[in-house]
């Protein structure tokens, strides 16, 4: 069956819908094919369920030291898993649920399920139909990506999605990798009550970061019990029995653990090996990624790419940027561009890590002169009072332009208290106007504009880490 659309969006993840909405409200006709389950990763098994499940995760560990806050509990304080993961699947059902009422809602908009795939420029089967737009928007996403089968020794390993189905807690937990999945992973399992050890190739975790805070928060891991192996090499699985033996140092000092389950979280890949791009002339790097330019173009006219697919940005604030740059650029001859956007996310540990412009690495490697503020969070009056004192604050401000450049925020509410400077970036504006500000009592933001006074030169300030 040959249908022709004003466009075609494949995947309903973070950008297609809005984008979709955009288009209909235009008057344009469109289809909308989805092979899974409507809303992709974020809402199906990403953001929503582990946000969820590090929720459930940050009442255990309340419960665990209620004392700490003169409450004392009669009785145990019992994780119990399958509620917990009842819990998470209903909110991420619903939300999948919404996303998928919403798109068959849209006026002008017919939703397709199943895989679509080119067949030639404008022209891609879904099953039995033949769909046709002189304009088609890519927002397919990405998956886990997979441990080598001699790695994998038969063992089944989990990912981020088989890990949703989980109905029992595992015993202990082996996560390879110790970035965003595999230590959001690592913790809520070790506060559910799981034995867990971390396996993390290279020096440090979370290996784009300084490394004083990766070792922050490898601390703060260990105090609550995840083991964390550094310098994993010849990584290996197999079984042993009811366990798995997990390998994870040869040589003199070989060196392995038996656990129950083993999650891999050693990064993902775009989904892109399965649409036909060779037919459309759409080109991808030499990991699969899209090849976009500033405005999200692929090289083959009429052609977008949005999302995780185009390798330039990783989460669904960066998804949903990309719906919002190509439909200014389509719709409301608004030039706005990837460029345009500053580097930010958080880590969703406990406390979450908050990331936003450069490192203190990448500030000590542009050569421009920079300063330093930083304050434990010890000394943040609301995080003692919340008994959350782990963590500090950090800027990074450029010594000429007396702009920010960089901000880690590592304690209680960071991930929140990020946007006073993150707003401060995008209004390119120097740092006096967050230090003049009078900021609400007691919150962790009314202590950044103390940070900002209290600069000093980074290269003083790093000799004397
Ligand atoms: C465990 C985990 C936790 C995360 N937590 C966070 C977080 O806290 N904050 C954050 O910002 N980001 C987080 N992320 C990242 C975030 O989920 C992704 O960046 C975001 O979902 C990307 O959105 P997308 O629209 O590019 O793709 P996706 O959400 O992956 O959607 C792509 C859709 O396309 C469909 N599709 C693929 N191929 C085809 C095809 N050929 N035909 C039809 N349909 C197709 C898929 O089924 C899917 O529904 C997390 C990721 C993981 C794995
Ligand atoms: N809070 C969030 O925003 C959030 C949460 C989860 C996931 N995500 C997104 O999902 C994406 C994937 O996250 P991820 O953590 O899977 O990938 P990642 O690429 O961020 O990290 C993978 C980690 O695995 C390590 N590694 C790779 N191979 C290894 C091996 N053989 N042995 C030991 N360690 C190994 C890497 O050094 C790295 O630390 C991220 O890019 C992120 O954008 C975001």
């Amino acid at each position: 069956m040959d249908e022709t659309f004003d466009a075609i969006v494949i995947g309903s993840g973070q950008a297609g819908p809005a984008l979709a909405d955009r288009l209909s409200q235009a008057g344009w006709r469109v289809a909308v094919v989805e092979r899974h389950r409507f809303g992709g990763t974020c809402v199906n098994t990403g953001c929503i369920p582990t946000k969820a499940m590090v929720a459930s995760a940050h009442v255990a560990a309340l419960l665990h030291r209620s004392q700490d806050f003169g409450i004392s509990i009669r009785g145990e304080a019992e994780v119990d898993f399958p509620a917990v993961m009842a819990r998470k699947s209903r909110i991420s059902g619903s939300s999948s649920e919404g996303v998928e009422k919403w798109l068959r809602g849209m006026p002008g908009i017919t939703v397709i399920q199943g895989h679509a795939r080119f067949e030639a420029p404008g022209v891609l089967r879904v099953g039995e139909r033949l769909l046709h737009s002189e304009r088609v928007f890519i927002n397919v996403g990405g998956r886990a990506s997979e441990l080598a089968p001699d790695i994998r020794g038969g063992v089944d390993v989990l990912n981020n999605s088989s890990l949703m189905a989980l109905d029992r807690l595992p015993e202990h937990l082996g996560v390879v990798g110790g970035s965003y999945v595999g230590l959001e992973f690592a913790q809520m399992f070790r506060r559910y009550g799981s034995r867990v050890t971390v396996l993390q190739r290279g020096a440090q975790i979370v290996p784009r970061e300084d490394a004083d805070v990766a070792r922050a928060l490898q601390e703060t891991l260990e105090r609550e019990g995840v083991e964390i192996r550094t310098g994993t090499e010849c990584f290996a699985l197999r079984r042993e029995g009811a366990h798995i033996a997990a390998r994870w140092r040869c040589g003199d000092d070989q060196d392995e653990f038996l656990c129950t389950h083993v999650l891999n979280a050693t990064g993902r890949r775009p989904n892109t090996d399965d649409l036909g791009l060779d037919r459309c002339g759409v080109e991808v790097d030499e990991r699969g990624f899209i090849r976009v330019d500033d405005q999200l173009r692929t090289s083959a006219a009429g052609i977008w790419a949005l999302g995780d697919c185009n390798g330039r940005g990783a989460f669904t604030h960066t998804a949903y940027n990309d719906f919002e740059i190509v439909a200014a650029n389509l719709l409301d001859a608004d030039p706005r561009r990837v460029s345009d956007r500053i580097p930010a996310y958080a880590l969703y540990t406990d406390p979450p890590l908050a990331r936003i412009g450069i490192t203190v690495g990448e500030a000590l490697a542009s050569g421009r002169p920079t300063l330093i503020g930083e304050r434990p969070m010890s000394r943040v009056g609301r995080a003692v009072q919340k008994g959350e004192e782990q963590g500090f604050l950090r800027v990074l401000v450029d010594a000429q332009t007396r702009h920010l450049v960089g901000a880690t925020l590592l304690g209680v509410e960071a991930d929140e208290a990020v946007h006073a400077l993150l707003t401060l970036m995008y209004a390119r504006q120097p740092v006096a106007t967050v230090q003049r500000g009078v900021f609400i009592h007691p919150t962790v933001s009314e202590l950044l504009p103390t940070v900002l006074g209290a600069l000093r030169p980074l290269e003083a300030a790093t000799a004397q880490h």
